[in-house]
């Protein structure tokens, strides 16, 4: 497949912000294809969260573009973009914290359903769009928790109703920003499964900054590496781990800390 061809689901040129003196993304041109999964990594202040809020709408760039199925919407705030099919992992600050985890995922399901077709009302029966709910949280593995608020969810099952919240969207792109921080050692798997399952059905473009190497490992197909908001790396894992700027610039402090 000649990529250089093919529309990327998201593209970013030139993409910079600036915080005063201090260039915290800076002129990042990446493109993301259809069914590949990018792992976005980098040392602490990097630029990694901020290039996520650059392209999800949060932050405003001081210059550059981001262009969805290769339309601009760079003016657009974070809702519109959600429209356009970029979905950002939820925090827990934005869910209902008085509905249970079933009500959540379907207020999830709806806006899907609401931006969807208007034609097709057929997710706006209301035992439709909970069914299809359910069938969500089944997939995370919370089907038994569906009657449970947010908050009494344990740090594990949080993680995963963000997860089901963006599956419920069904976005075309998903950025994952940590999803296993804070987990225990046996709640990660279910997540890297989640994470893998979404990249295996269908064609979704998924990007995940991630500083876990052997998680980065095990899901990426392509590695993009900041450093002081520039991009110095993009390619293969194997070959991005073993270039010496990555080494250096990441590998070699993780190893530093270690
Ligand atoms: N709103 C802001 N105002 C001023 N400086 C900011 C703001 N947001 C981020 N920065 C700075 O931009 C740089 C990049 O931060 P960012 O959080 O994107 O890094 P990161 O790669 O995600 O780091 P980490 O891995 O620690 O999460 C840092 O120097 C940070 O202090």
């Amino acid at each position: 497949m000649n990529l250089s061809t093919t529309t990327p689901a998201l593209e970013t040129r030139g993409l910079t912000i600036r915080f005063g003196g201090h260039v915290a993304v800076n002129d990042v041109s990446c493109r993301f294809t259809p069914g590949t999964l990018t792992a976005i990594v980098g040392p602490n202040g990097a630029g990694k969260t901020t290039y996520f809020n650059l392209v999800s709408g949060q932050l405003r760039a001081t210059a550059g573009q981001v262009l969805v199925d290769g339309q601009d919407i760079t003016g657009l705030p974070p809702s519109a973009r959600t429209r356009r099919g970029l979905g950002r992992a939820f925090q827990l600050t934005n869910l209902f914290p008085q509905l249970t985890a079933l009500e959540n995922v379907r207020l999830a399901v709806q806006s899907r359903a609401d931006a969807g077709w208007s034609l097709f009302k057929v997710w706006n029966s209301r035992r439709d769009l909970i069914e299809k709910a359910e069938a969500v949280l089944e997939r995370v593995r919370l089907a038994d928790k569906r009657h449970v608020a947010p908050k009494a969810l344990s740090h594990g099952d949080q993680r995963k109703l963000e997860v089901a919240l963006i599956i419920a969207m069904e976005p075309k792109v998903f950025m994952f920003d940590e999803p296993t921080a804070g987990m225990s050692v046996d709640e990660v798997p279910t997540v890297l499964e989640l994470i893998h399952d979404i990249k295996q059905r269908g064609d979704a473009t998924v990007l995940l900054v991630e500083h876990k190497m052997d998680v980065v490992r095990s899901l990426a197909d392509r590695i993009i590496v900041l450093h002081n908001g520039t991009l110095v790396a993009d390619g293969e894992p194997a070959e991005v781990i073993a270039s010496p700027v990555v080494q250096e610039a990441y590998l070699g402090l993780e190893a530093a800390r270690a």
